[in-house]
């Protein structure tokens, strides 16, 4: 059935637009398969936003050549399908080997290729398409992150009535690197189809003023952004665009609540680690952006000038596979293992090697009592958007035990300030925060955790998705 206007009057009046569903297929040791929650913080944080508001989502199941419409309980999901060439070209490619890198800092050289760049506007169009048949008449249509920043144009062609936002998870770099794509303009202009544009920082929204103004030749305004209220606005054919700062967050009550729970699994986690006197933890995609070799420098320069002893210190690193047939993944993924075997070949003995690594996805919980049982929980990316395991092991820790060490260079920096701060780019800077956190007296860890725990349950995720939608809605 379809509205007068000829849109589907049965649509959702909410729909998310990401690249990924909420859930991606795993295939058991048996052979038999299941679909489970797919990695990274973008999924952690909408779909809990998206089941209280039973909306549609639109996304890539994460399987070559599929159509299959995995079902997930209160959301309508909308599979776009995507061949094994535009995975490697759209994927891989554009978004992963070419906006990844340029956005994260150019810590790796992008790459421009134009067939890539073709591959990902007919993605874009099939996911805007995909979209306008599962929104309702005057829907509102929130488009997630940089594999899908030509999409609000697009739908705008398609569907005028929809209200459009658009979130980009991951930094947005100045104009001195933006500037280096060849596609800037249609990029910029793909972007300025939606009605809101929601950055985690109040500089990416800056940054996006500045290149708007010089691509586009628009009149942006000058005001600063605010972090959740006050944004800027753009004349834009016609429109008035909003520019935003909306941090992410997580389901603190959900997270704090679980992790509670854990407690005889994190005792059992320390007691099979052989009682350590000092247990640090990383979570990570395997992502060259997260600083794990950081860390792992730092603690063996720690180790060699005897400031920590390998003997009673452990390191979980839970590092979960992640893009794994592009180059500086597989880079990246060869130095930390080389660095892990060294590091234990050196410091280590037979039955006690200081650090333990893990190349899998950890399922929700278990990654929960590890955040319990960990004195130090270590995040050091060389760049991060926000970063969401810095917030999760905050939450889990209403116990105030535990010690975040946390880089400059992620979004969470901006507002958990009582972290123990470091610049992961300085080592005196990266070994004294970790030597701190690993031995500064219960007391001063307390205070800094419980002002971190108030910060972190006080601006949740449906604080953060009410914000921005609020804000869309003209409510702010
Ligand atoms: O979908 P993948 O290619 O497997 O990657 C996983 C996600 O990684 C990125 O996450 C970002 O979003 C988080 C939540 O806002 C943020 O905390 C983090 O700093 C970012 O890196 C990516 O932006 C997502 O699109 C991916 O799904
Ligand atoms: C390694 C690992 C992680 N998770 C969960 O994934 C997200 C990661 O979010 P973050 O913002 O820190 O970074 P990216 O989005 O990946 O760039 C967080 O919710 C973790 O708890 C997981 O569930 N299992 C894992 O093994």
């Amino acid at each position: 059935m379809t509205s007068p206007e000829g849109h589907p009057a049965t649509g959702a009046s909410f729909v998310v637009v990401a690249n990924r569903l909420p859930v991606d297929k795993r295939t058991l040791p048996d052979g038999s398969t299941v679909w489970k929650r797919a990695p990274g913080g973008l999924v952690t944080a909408l779909t809990p936003t998206l089941a209280t508001r039973s909306g549609a989502w639109v996304g890539w199941s994460g399987i070559p050549d599929s159509d299959e419409n995995p079902t997930v309980d209160g959301i309508d999901i909308h599979a776009v399908p995507l061949s094994g060439q535009e995975i490697a070209d759209y994927y891989e490619g554009f978004s992963n080997a070419t906006l990844w890198p340029l956005y994260h800092d150019v810590l790796v050289k992008p790459e421009y290729r134009h067939d890539w760049w073709d591959t990902y506007v007919t993605v874009n169009r099939r996911f805007a398409e995909e979209a306008s048949r599962a929104a309702a008449e005057g829907a509102t249509v929130w488009v997630q992150d940089y594999q899908l920043q030509l999409v609000p144009a697009m739908l705008r062609e398609l569907r005028p009535d929809l209200s459009i936002g658009f979130f980009l998870h991951i930094p947005f770099p100045p104009r001195e690197l933006f500037s280096q794509l060849p596609w800037r303009t249609e990029i910029l202009e793909g972007m300025m189809g939606a009605d809101l544009l929601g950055f985690h920082l109040p500089g990416g929204a800056e940054n996006f003023q500045s290149l708007v103004r010089r691509f586009l030749h628009v009149d942006a305004s000058r005001d600063g952004v605010g972090v959740r209220d006050g944004y800027g606005t753009i004349d834009y054919e016609g429109r008035v665009v909003k520019v935003g700062s909306f941090p992410i967050s997580i389901d603190s009550a959900t997270v704090a609540a679980n992790a509670a729970a854990t407690g005889d699994r994190a005792a059992r986690i320390r007691a099979e680690l052989g009682d350590p006197d000092v247990l640090m933890l990383g979570v990570d995609r395997l992502d060259y952006t997260k600083g794990i070799d950081v860390r792992l420098a730092g603690l063996e320069r720690l180790f060699a000038d005897g400031r920590l002893d390998p003997a009673k210190t452990v390191l979980v690193q839970l590092a979960s596979p992640s893009r794994e047939r592009v180059d500086s993944y597989i880079d990246i993924r060869n130095r930390i293992e080389q660095t892990v075997g060294h590091i234990n070949g050196t410091y280590g003995t037979v039955d006690h090697p200081p650090i333990r690594y893990l190349l899998k996805p950890v399922p929700r919980d278990e990654l929960l009592a590890y955040f319990r049982a960990a004195d130090v929980c270590l995040v050091t990316p060389l760049r991060d958007g926000m970063n969401l395991v810095a917030k999760e092991y905050i939450a889990s820790r209403d116990d105030l035990g535990g010690a975040l060490v946390l880089s400059e260079f992620t979004g969470a920096a901006a507002e958990l300030t009582e972290a123990y701060l470091m610049n992961p780019y300085d080592e005196r800077s990266v070994d004294d925060a970790i030597e701190a956190a690993a031995t500064d007296p219960a007391d001063v860890r307390g205070k800094r955790m419980q002002a971190l725990h108030d910060q972190v349950m006080t601006n949740d995720v449906d604080q953060w998705a009410q914000s921005f939608l609020d804000t869309l809605a003209g409510k702010r």
